[in-house]
């Protein structure tokens, strides 16, 4: 399997961002985004999640081949850690939710109430999702917020077992995971000019309206 990504140009809020964004991800590849900040790199995920419309270019893998896991952790804040991972197996048509509990330390608060978690086990929950998706391709947008030092590192762990098993990962990501192996694309080259905004419009598109 092999992420490919040709021409791809995505707009947000109505304006355009980037344009012209090609590149290959083999199976058990891992993509660093990297550029200063605002330069679309969760608008690129997010297109590429089938969150919103790209403008031009085309995506090998439909939506439904990747997970995401967004700046917002999407709890159900009165269902607890275990009610929480089984919603989403449910939803993803999964099953046991034992390993994401056990993989990702939640084990001791499976009973929890999500809204009564740190900052920092929430987002541990909110990745622990993307386990019980069975989705080979994982992008992240700043995963590692509010995850201490050994929470970074076992994260890192858990995206390199993916990798192992034949899974892609795409970050967004300024901390280093420990991921030696990950390719960098460097996303200002890929701004888009400022003049395509007609194009945009004409297509309708506008997020502020969706
Ligand atoms: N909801 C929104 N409506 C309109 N414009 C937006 C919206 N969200 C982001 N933008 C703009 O879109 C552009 C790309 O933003 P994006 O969030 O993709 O950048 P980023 O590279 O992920 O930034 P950061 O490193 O700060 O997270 C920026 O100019 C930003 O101001």
């Amino acid at each position: 399997m092999e992420l490919r990504v040709t021409d791809l140009a995505c707009a947000r809020g109505g304006l355009p961002v980037l344009e012209g964004v090609s590149f290959a991800l083999a199976a058990g590849r891992a993509l660093i985004l990297r550029g200063p900040n605002g330069v679309g790199k969760t608008t690129l995920l997010r297109t590429l999640a089938g969150l919103q419309p790209a403008l031009e270019g085309s995506v090998s893998h439909p939506p439904e081949t990747i997970a995401y896991a967004a700046h917002a952790d999407g709890l159900k804040a009165t269902l607890s850690v275990a009610e929480n991972l089984a919603f989403w197996a449910r939803i993803f048509g999964t099953g046991d939710i034992a390993p994401a509990l056990d993989r990702m330390h939640l084990r001791d608060l499976a009973d929890r109430p999500a809204q009564n978690l740190s900052a920092g086990q929430k987002r541990r929950l909110g990745l622990a999702r993307l386990l019980v998706t069975g989705r080979p391709i994982w992008m992240l947008d700043e995963p590692t917020v509010s995850l201490d030092t050994a929470s970074v590192a076992l994260f890192g762990a858990v995206v390199r077992e993916h990798l192992a098993g034949g899974g892609l990962a795409l970050m967004a990501t300024h901390i280093d995971l420990g991921l030696d192996e990950a390719e960098v694309l460097e996303l200002s080259r890929f701004r888009a000019d400022p003049r395509r905004a007609a194009d945009v419009f004409d297509h309708g598109f506008d997020e502020a309206f969706l």
